[in-house]
């Protein structure tokens, strides 16, 4: 019998740039059968906060960059999933990161590099982007492509810093963080298919 899995996207934003673009990725889960989001909001830390992160198949990290790295917000987080990471509680979920910066560049690959060593502190498997580059990639491309920024590791979003969340991240962004989205909910449900497959044969 087929489950529900849920796929846990825990989140920090300053000003709500990177909170869309949370949304966006909880869009893109909720696309695939079998999957449900939860976003959680990591600056709110408490039990619920744990148990639902402990109940998640998946979860994926997001935070604004600052200072070229995560917030401050989500690196308390982060430091404080120490007792989970002491008894290796999300070892063999899968991971996957997004942040949103001001800058086309912005230092944005130090954040999603700091969340996948983060990660695999934790024994979790990092799920990757899986897009190709695009826009300045070729001639041919265009700023409305999916993954415009070209980023690999994970979902980049940029935003101006004069522009609120209602406007800004760019619908291409918002279109790349619901690919990555569908991409860890479908890897989530084809591990828990495999999981019951291998339990059942044991
Ligand atoms: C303290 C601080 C540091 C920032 N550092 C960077 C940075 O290193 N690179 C960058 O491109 N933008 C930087 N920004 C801009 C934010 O990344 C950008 O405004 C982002 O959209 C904020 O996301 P949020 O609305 O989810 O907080 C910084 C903003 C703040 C407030």
């Amino acid at each position: 019998m087929s489950e529900t899995i849920t796929v846990a996207i825990a989140y920090h934003s300053g000003y709500g740039h990177t909170a869309r673009q949370a949304q966006a990725v909880a869009d893109g889960v909720e696309e695939v059968p079998g999957a449900a989001a939860r976003l959680l909001d990591v600056s709110e830390p408490g039990d619920r906060l744990w148990d639902e992160l402990a109940a998640a198949e998946a979860i994926v990290f997001g935070s604004p960059t600052y200072m070229g790295g995560p917030s401050a917000v989500f690196q308390t987080f982060a430091e404080g999933s120490s007792k989970v990471w002491s008894e290796q509680g999300w070892a063999g979920k899968l991971a996957a990161g997004f942040t949103t910066s001001a800058g086309v560049n912005g230092d944005k690959l130090n954040t999603l590099t700091s969340m996948a060593v983060f990660a695999a502190q934790h024994g979790m498997n990092w799920v990757s982007l899986g897009l190709p580059p695009a826009w300045l990639f070729t001639s041919t491309g265009s700023a409305d492509d999916l993954n415009r920024l070209g980023g690999f590791l994970g979902a980049m979003a940029q935003a101006p810093s004069d522009l609120g969340p209602e406007e800004h991240p760019a619908a291409a962004d918002l279109r790349t963080a619901e690919h990555l989205g569908r991409r860890v909910a479908r890897t989530a449900v084809e591990l828990a298919a495999g999981r019951r497959v291998t339990a059942a044969a044991a």
